[in-house]
């Protein structure tokens, strides 16, 4: 049976918490922390739930470009475990409360001159976010409204469904009319001078295929919506031409989202987003989830087998000299661009 495989394989919230006793506990204490965690603008996520849909939302909110930093990913992780202690939820909805920046991926001013107590706790804060996305019993959706370079792609791949916003010439983000905003996504860490580690790139060989993941690999090639799209990495383009939502949709899109973001109910990405995880939440967990352990288990058992080695070879990969000095012109680079604006 997969299911005991898993929850060896997992700790916390994970697959495992499938059970039917699980589902039919009623925790009480889970509606008073999650209340208590949601709505702060300054949390670095905001989560909520519509308990009636059988959905939730769990948006990354570190500005500038949520860059992914020991805080966040422990905080991304904290979030999910609230979600996942809820039985009446099914899917959770993975956002950014940036409309135009998903996640920057790594907080690159982690790998540069790193703490050697601090970095091995980054890189496995990392591991655990995608063992707890990729191994979670909830249908996650990714809402990319914005660019998803490196893990910030890794993120969206360890989701069930991936929709992308398609961008375009004055169209709209959230609501408001804005300038051309063409997100792009994939792994680009070849572009900084590092390569993805083992499980990440294995991550994109399962999404895309083994010939077009090993181009991607070595390019750093970072894709635009229609070309992730026919790459297999989205599962969705979103553009106004392509989608019209129902105002059933966008009033239940009201109830969900938390009141910094609830401007995003006009967002297309959300909209669709929504509805794809009503769907999922429809389908018996059970089947669903076993479905999930089929494509799913292998892959985990792995990388949690070799976890501990990989954060040894991350950190002393990080610490070389000619690591150390492609990172700094990159960051370099990227802040001269920024300050170009
Ligand atoms: C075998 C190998 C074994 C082991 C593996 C070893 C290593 C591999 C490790 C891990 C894999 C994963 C790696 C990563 O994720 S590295 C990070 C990669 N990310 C990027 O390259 C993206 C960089 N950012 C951008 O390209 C743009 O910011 C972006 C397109 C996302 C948005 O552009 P936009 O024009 O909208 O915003 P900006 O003005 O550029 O940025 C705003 C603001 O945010 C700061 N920023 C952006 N990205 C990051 C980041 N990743 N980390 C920290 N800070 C970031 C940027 O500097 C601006 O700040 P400021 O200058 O203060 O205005």
């Amino acid at each position: 049976m997969a299911a005991p495989l898993l929850s060896s394989l997992c700790c916390r919230h994970s697959l495992r918490h499938c059970s039917p006793r699980r589902f039919a506990r009623n925790d009480l204490s889970f509606f008073r922390s999650l209340s208590t965690s949601i709505s702060s603008e300054k949390s670095l996520v905001l989560s909520h739930v519509n308990e009636d849909a059988g959905v939730a939302i769990l948006a990354m909110n570190r500005p500038p470009a949520n860059s992914l930093s020991l805080e966040l990913n422990e905080a991304i992780c904290t979030s999910l475990k609230e979600i996942d202690t809820n039985p009446k939820i099914q899917s959770v909805i993975l956002a950014s409360t940036n409309p135009t920046i998903f996640s920057a991926g790594l907080d690159v001013t982690e790998l540069i001159s790193p703490d050697d107590q601090r970095l091995p706790k980054f890189w496995n804060s990392l591991q655990q976010v995608y063992i707890d996305l990729y191994g979670s019993r909830l249908a996650i959706i990714a809402a990319i409204q914005g660019h998803a370079p490196a893990a910030g792609c890794m993120l969206a791949m360890a989701c069930d469904y991936r929709i992308m916003y398609g961008g375009g010439e004055g169209s709209t983000v959230d609501g408001r009319k804005r300038k051309s905003h063409i997100p792009t996504i994939g792994l680009n860490e070849t572009q900084l001078g590092i390569a993805a580690p083992p499980w990440m790139g294995q991550l994109l060989v399962r999404t895309i295929g083994f010939r077009p993941a090993e181009r991607a690999l070595a390019l750093g090639t970072l894709f635009p919506p229609m070309e992730a799209l026919i790459e297999g990495l989205v599962d969705d383009v979103i553009t106004e031409e392509s989608f019209s939502p129902s105002a059933d949709t966008i009033h239940a899109l009201e109830k969900l989202l938390p009141d910094p973001i609830r401007n995003q109910a006009l967002s297309l990405v959300m909209q669709k987003a929504f509805q794809e995880a009503e769907l999922y939440a429809k389908i018996s967990p059970q089947a669903r989830v076993a479905s999930k352990l089929v494509t799913r288990s292998e892959s985990l058992k792995d990388m949690i087998a070799s976890r501990e080695a990989d954060t040894e070879y991350f950190c002393s990969f990080i610490c070389q000299d000619t690591v150390q000095k492609n990172l700094k012109k990159y960051v370099e680079a990227l802040k001269k661009k920024s300050k170009s604006k």
